[in-house]
């Protein structure tokens, strides 16, 4: 006999955490099926370990700027690696503990199992048949491993098993170098590890406009080696693994594999939604509402692939929840594309891409290698683009790798939500000596390509002297 729901979630991540939140608030009637650990991918194995060992890594490598201010002592200071990784898990047990709560008074309305579709409206769990009103897909994603890699066993990793690491090698590769790649490659050359850095395409962070490529490739291979746009091999050799591209080749101890992530719908049987599928397996949907097709059937989160960070996890959440109790789905307006890699200097981009601008936006750019505030923190490296219509100079998007750049994006993504031109933004006030003077500079280089009126702030111009702008 199937048991009856309002509605089922399946996947106890962000986005089924954000739906089981809503979906509360209407009805108890609601099942909650999570395979395998729960604590949410971001909490376990994502974002917060991630930035955990970031943010330690990045304390120690700042002793290094000791010297040159004037401290004596920075280079007595050491990474305890061992200590280092066992704080990153004591707050990752922290951080995975906050999530737990979300489900644990659900009782018997929460099932540990690996959910099956039968239709779009049934679900099998456990040789279990539960049948819903409305069911909601959020299984998330998981870390692709190449096939032929698999056979080197633990000399390979990916971020699933990275911060359950007793201690790192003296020799680490870093194979793809997209947000995750980076930011580990980097937290571990800040660690002292000798870190080689490859990827088969030339893109680094997934940034799209070249003059930024370019500088942040400057930037970063001060900090480690970096070796792209052609395909890499994997071998097993004594204890390490030689790694070849092109004509380089390196052996060292272990891998990290950061080559993506693939949606989670190998077990979820799609094919029982009766609609068809694309090449990936990937069924329609709507990203304003999250509905499959014309089903009463919600997907969310990662393992659609439409924007896969953390608060769009959560917003396609509270969508799939909000329609799956409705009668009728809404359409939501989302909001202005945003990314940030934690890396120093950090890559950020906003609303339009370069890659997706018309011939005629207006570009104008800042560089951080002179900009004062940058230099007085030794952090002046980076270059930042900003991108504006051509027809009347509203702000449409930005890419960059500059200082502060998490702060700097936020910034731009309320200028751009809100339709504001660049002269409204340039009206603001810009207080001395702050990083966000460099992003005035961008802001400045397009009001010079735009006719504007003299009794306008915005016209006002640079020094061009370091101390003051
Ligand atoms: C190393 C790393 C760093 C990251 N850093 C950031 C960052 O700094 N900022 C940011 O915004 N984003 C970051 N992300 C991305 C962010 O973590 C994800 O976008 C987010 O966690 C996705 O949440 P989700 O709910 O879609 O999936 P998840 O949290 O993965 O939840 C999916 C759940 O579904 C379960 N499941 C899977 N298949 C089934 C099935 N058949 N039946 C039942 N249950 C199933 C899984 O076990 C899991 O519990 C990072 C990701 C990684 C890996
Ligand atoms: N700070 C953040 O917001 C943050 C941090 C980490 C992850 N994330 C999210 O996680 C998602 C996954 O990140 P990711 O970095 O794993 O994936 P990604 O898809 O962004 O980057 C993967 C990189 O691996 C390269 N690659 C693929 N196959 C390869 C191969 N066989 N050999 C060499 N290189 C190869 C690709 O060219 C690409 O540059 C991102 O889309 C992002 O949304 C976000």
């Amino acid at each position: 006999m199937a048991e009856h729901w309002d509605v089922i979630i399946i996947g106890a991540g962000t986005a089924g955490l954000a739906a089981l939140r809503e979906v509360s608030k209407e009805t108890d009637k609601v099942l909650m099926i999570n395979a395998g650990a729960y604590g949410t991918t971001c909490a376990r194995v994502g974002c917060m370990p991630s930035k955990v060992l970031i943010e330690s890594a990045r304390a120690l490598h700042d002793c290094n700027k000791l010297a040159g201010v004037g401290i004596r002592g920075g280079q007595h200071v050491a990474a305890d690696i061992p200590a280092m990784l066992q704080h990153v898990r004591k707050l990752r047990d922290h951080f995975v503990s906050g999530t737990l709560e979300a489900t644990a008074t659900l009782g018997k309305r929460n099932i540990q199992g690996l959910a099956r579709l039968l239709g779009p409206q049934t679900v099998e769990v456990e040789g279990q048949t539960h049948h819903a009103e409305r069911i909601i897909l959020a299984t998330g994603s998981s870390p692709v491993m190449p096939a032929p890699w698999k056979a080197l066993g633990d000399r390979v990793l990916t971020t699933d098993t990275f911060f359950e690491q007793k201690t790192l090698p003296e020799r680490m590769a870093v194979i793809g170098l997209g947000p995750i790649g980076l930011e580990m490659a980097q937290a571990m050359a800040y660690l002292g590890i000798e870190v080689h850095a490859f990827d088969k395409s030339t893109s680094l962070a997934g940034i799209s406009d070249p003059e930024v490529s370019k500088a942040l490739r400057e930037a970063l291979e001060k900090d480690f080696s970096i070796h792209t746009g052609a395909d890499v091999s994997l071998h097993a050799d004594g204890d390490g693994v030689r790694v070849d591209t092109g004509a380089f080749s390196i052996l060292v101890d272990r891998v990290l594999v950061a080559v993506g992530r693939k949606p989670n719908i190998d077990s979820l049987n799609l094919a029982a939604l009766g609609v068809p599928l694309d090449e990936r397996g990937m069924p329609p949907f709507d990203p304003a509402t999250t509905q499959i097709g014309e089903l009463p059937v919600y997907i969310a989160g990662d393992v659609n692939q439409h924007a896969p960070i953390l608060h769009e996890a959560a917003d396609e959440g509270y969508i799939a929840a909000h329609n799956a109790m409705a009668d009728k789905p809404t359409a939501f307006p989302r909001r202005t594309p945003m990314g940030v890699v934690f890396i120093e200097p950090g890559v950020a981009f906003v609303g339009q891409r370069f890659a997706e601008l018309d011939a005629d936006a207006l570009i104008g750019e800042a560089s951080f290698v002179r900009q004062g505030r940058a230099v007085a923190a030794q952090r002046n490296q980076g270059l930042m683009r900003i991108y504006a219509r051509g027809k009347d100079a509203v702000l449409i998007g930005a890419e960059m790798c500059v200082p502060a750049a998490e702060h700097m994006a936020h910034l731009l993504g309320l200028a751009i939500s809100e339709g504001l031109t660049v002269h409204q933004v340039l009206r603001m006030p810009f207080y001395h000596p702050v990083l966000e003077e460099g992003l005035r500079s961008a802001l400045r280089a397009i009001v010079k390509q735009v006719p504007c009126n003299d009794a306008d702030l915005a016209k006002c111009g640079e020094f061009r002297i370091q101390a003051l702008d």
